[in-house]
């Protein structure tokens, strides 16, 4: 038997294709939105019902690209280039990560992005059978993949192929399909050509898409100029990356032509503002990737660079420092950046029938409560998303039809036991 309930007095923000705001009804049925509309369907008597009066349903958001238990490390070392922040910082503490620090450190993370209206994220790391488990036991949807570095011995680089092409297998489409899996050479810098050359044999056989960080800074760029002759998009369109469906993080650094390139072979960007402003990398060229045709998303990167998982800020961001950038104020408008943070998100990541309120669709949405004096007057409330909220503004988040979050409560995770433990995952990790 299916379970259906209705959501009535709500205000839903649809793009078919233009935004609009549909005020009344939505029907659910199981994992999926049945019915959006202004009329009571029929047949609909006697079901549960949520009442959605002063909240705005929108799509869930979609974070692409993170490194989640890195939540960790949040505060431990700000203020540097990504270089310094990676081998001085970032590097030795994690060596000292175990599979308890990850899943707890995952857990987190997953927590402030399920409160703050994130119902699906892509994460590299290591040990990812434990972000797997917080994954399957919070609800949430996630796209994931084991992040390799290629220093070290054949053997290292071996195993740690190993673990990536063996974790994706196994967790491709588990937890009901809501999570998915990549293959993922952490960058350009940290994997040799013929590493990377295994990782897209590898998505060839297992039929999954690439992801991996590319051009996030200059002197990155610079060193790969220096020890491979090709900038980083050539190198790695000679390598065949593109050859799979791909996803690229940061991408901050590009030509023109550059940009044309990612646009032929349709590779998705994961656009990462906070972190890209906090680690001084530069400004991605946002405005013209999106001419282009290029997909672009929204991320976080991990919260030791951010320093939060707020998705409702880098949309802030992402609609905010292009205009700067450019002098043009029509750069990124907040409909542009809604979709960055929904639609693409899903196309990135490439997860299907999410991203977007409509029938047939995935039933992953968030309500924001707009009973409060910074959404006044209800002038344009896709303008107010953008450029009012924050993720403090969720009131409830659902995935696959499945409630999460309910007045700003979590339902599947033990709140005060993940503060509890990741504070003394960090403590544990600066006295061992
Ligand atoms: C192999 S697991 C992922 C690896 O990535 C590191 N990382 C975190 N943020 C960034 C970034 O902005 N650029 C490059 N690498 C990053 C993280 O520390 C993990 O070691
Ligand atoms: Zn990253």
């Amino acid at each position: 038997m299916s379970n259906k309930w209705l959501i009535k007095n709500g205000k839903f923000a649809v793009s078919d294709p233009e935004w609009r705001i549909v005020s009344g009804y939505m029907l659910i049925e199981d994992d999926r939105i049945s019915y959006i509309g202004e009329d009571l369907p029929e047949g609909t008597e006697g079901l549960p019902v949520h009442d959605g009066k002063h909240q705005l349903f929108i799509p869930g958001l979609i974070n692409t690209h993170g490194h989640a238990a890195m939540s960790l490390l949040r505060g431990y070392g700000d203020d540097l280039a990504l270089q310094v922040w990676l081998q001085e910082k970032m590097w030795p503490m994690e060596e000292k990560f175990t599979a308890e620090d990850v899943y707890w450190g995952t857990s987190l993370s997953v927590l402030e992005m399920l409160r703050g209206g994130t119902t699906a994220f892509l994460d590299m790391y290591d040990q990812m059978n434990q972000v797997a488990k917080v994954a399957q036991e919070s609800g949430i949807r996630a796209s994931l993949m084991r992040g390799a570095i290629g220093f070290g011995s054949d053997e290292l680089r071996a195993f740690k192929l190993k673990e990536a092409t063996t974790f994706a297998r196994e967790w491709h489409n588990q937890a009901d399909g809501r999570i998915t899996t990549m293959l993922s050479p952490h960058s350009p810098y940290t994997c040799g050509p013929e590493f990377i050359e295994k990782f897209v044999e590898a998505a060839h056989e297992l039929n999954l898409p690439l992801h991996t960080h590319m051009s996030e800074t200059a002197a990155e760029v610079e060193q790969n100029v220096k020890e491979y002759g090709l900038r980083p998009v050539a190198h790695l369109e000679k390598l065949g990356f593109f050859s799979r469906p791909s996803l690229v993080a940061h991408a901050v650094h590009l030509t023109d032509e550059e940009i044309e390139v990612l646009a032929k072979y349709n590779v998705a960007v994961a656009h990462n503002p906070g972190s890209n402003l906090k680690l001084a990398s530069g400004v991605a060229r946002v405005p013209e990737l999106l001419k282009a045709g290029v997909v672009v998303s929204l991320a976080t990167d991990g919260a030791a660079s951010n320093n939060n998982l707020d998705m409702f800020e880098e949309m802030r961001l992402a609609a905010l420092i292009h205009k700067g950038v450019s002098g043009d104020p029509t750069a990124v408008p907040a409909t542009e950046a809604l979709r960055m943070g929904t639609e693409y998100g899903a196309k990135s990541i490439y997860i299907k029938d999410t991203g977007v309120l409509a029938p047939g669709k995935k039933a992953d949405f968030v309500a924001i409560d707009l009973d409060q004096a910074h959404f006044l007057p209800y002038t344009d409330l896709i303008s107010h998303v953008i450029y009012s909220a924050s993720s403090k503004d969720v009131q409830h988040v659902w995935v696959d039809g499945k409630q999460l979050v309910k007045n700003g409560e979590m339902l599947t995770m033990d709140e005060e036991r993940i503060k509890r433990e990741a504070q003394a995952a960090f403590e544990g990790l600066t006295s061992r």
